[in-house]
């Protein structure tokens, strides 16, 4: 860890979920001190209420309360829950890109909350991509054994074909490239592209895809330089990346990214979007409103979120970029 340790913003999450309790349990960990100088957006009155609740510490670091909510229940998101959990990632978004804070990090909030509250997009990864102006980015999933890029991300799995395309998959695959060197320091990333279709296809019998996109989308990207393959059958790629074959696994869509990658890392899983201007961490599970108020929350993904955001911040002072990995499909 760098001597200078980067102020990291921490996002309450949705009110009604599990992440004031996580919040202050990480923060109840003294290593997270040596890491950096965190400090949490979210609302003071609600955390002192949970810390005394559940019996647990209070912080001494610095909280921007932002909202003074009153009667929320853990458990039952709402409108007023998403909006405060709106609030609080575009206030830390704006102050990373004011330079005020080296990272932010954000514990879970509701796509349905964030929709009752009459926010267009679906989550903190596409929220952070219209306040950052930015068109090219990505979620990543990254832990110990496994690290996943997926080529789509939320929306329905009927149009995840139609959606694909080799402009975007060229983009998605430069994109985890330029993250594993810059924010990994691994400086020859060796990336593989997961199939969409049984058996890649199996010559065209179950889908072109392969084919048509996939394909071309990895060797254009070659063509830059990285050292990207496949596609590959997706039902052995994760285990041959979990063993060490690769870097990092672009997958197609959400689910099968996510599935094997929380099979392995369901607790220490990280989730980073790749492509902001900022950095930007999260743990790589939900609001758990079945468990919100009963103190059984393991903080452990938001632990491991501070970590590599900390880590990020320390790695993004290198300079790795001799080589043009922009892509112009
Ligand atoms: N980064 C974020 O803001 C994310 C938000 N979500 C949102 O969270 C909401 C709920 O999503 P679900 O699919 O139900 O997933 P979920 O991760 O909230 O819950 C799935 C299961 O895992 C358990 N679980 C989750 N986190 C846990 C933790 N820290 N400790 C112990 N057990 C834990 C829950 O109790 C539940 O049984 C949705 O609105 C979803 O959109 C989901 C993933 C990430
Ligand atoms: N399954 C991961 C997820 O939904 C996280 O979304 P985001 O809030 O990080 O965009």
């Amino acid at each position: 860890m760098p001597a200078a340790r980067p102020k990291i913003l921490i996002t309450m999450g949705c009110p009604a979920g599990i992440g004031p309790e996580i919040v202050l349990k990480a923060l109840g960990h003294p290593e997270v001190y040596d890491w950096c100088r965190p400090e949490v957006v979210g609302d003071e009155l609600l955390l002192k209420e949970t810390a005394k609740r559940l019996g647990l510490p209070w912080p001494s670091v610095p909280i921007h309360s932002l909202t003074n909510l009153k009667g929320v229940r853990p458990g039952r998101p709402s409108a007023a829950t998403g909006q405060a959990s709106y609030l609080y990632v575009t206030w830390a978004a704006r102050a990373c890109l004011q330079g005020e804070a080296e990272a932010m990090v954000t514990a879970p909030i509701s796509k349905w909350a964030l929709s009752l509250a009459g926010v267009k997009e679906p989550g903190h990864t596409e929220i952070l991509a219209r306040l950052t102006g930015c068109t090219r980015f990505a979620m990543m999933m990254a832990g110990e054994r496994l690290r996943v890029v997926l080529a789509t991300i939320h929306l329905a799995l009927s149009q995840v074909p139609q959606t694909l395309s080799l402009e975007g998959l060229g983009e998605t695959i430069c994109l985890a490239y330029e993250a594993l060197r810059r924010d990994f320091a691994i400086d020859h990333p060796r990336l593989a592209v997961a199939a969409l279709n049984p058996h890649a296809g199996e010559e065209g019998l179950f889908g072109d895809e392969e084919k048509r996109i996939i394909q071309p989308a990895i060797e254009l990207a070659r063509a830059k330089g990285i050292e990207a393959s496949g596609p590959y059958p997706a039902d052995s790629l994760f285990y041959r990346a979990a063993q060490g074959e690769f870097d990092l696994v672009v997958a197609m869509y959400h689910d099968q990214g996510l599935i094997p990658f929380k099979l392995l890392h369901f607790r220490d899983g990280v989730n980073i979007t790749i492509g902001l201007p900022l950095i930007r961490t999260s743990v790589d599970h939900g609001t758990a409103y079945d468990l919100a108020g009963s103190g059984q929350a393991d903080e452990s993904s938001l632990l491991a979120a501070i970590k590599l955001a900390a880590i990020a911040a320390r790695n993004r002072g290198r300079d790795v970029y001799g080589q043009d990995t922009s892509f112009q499909g």
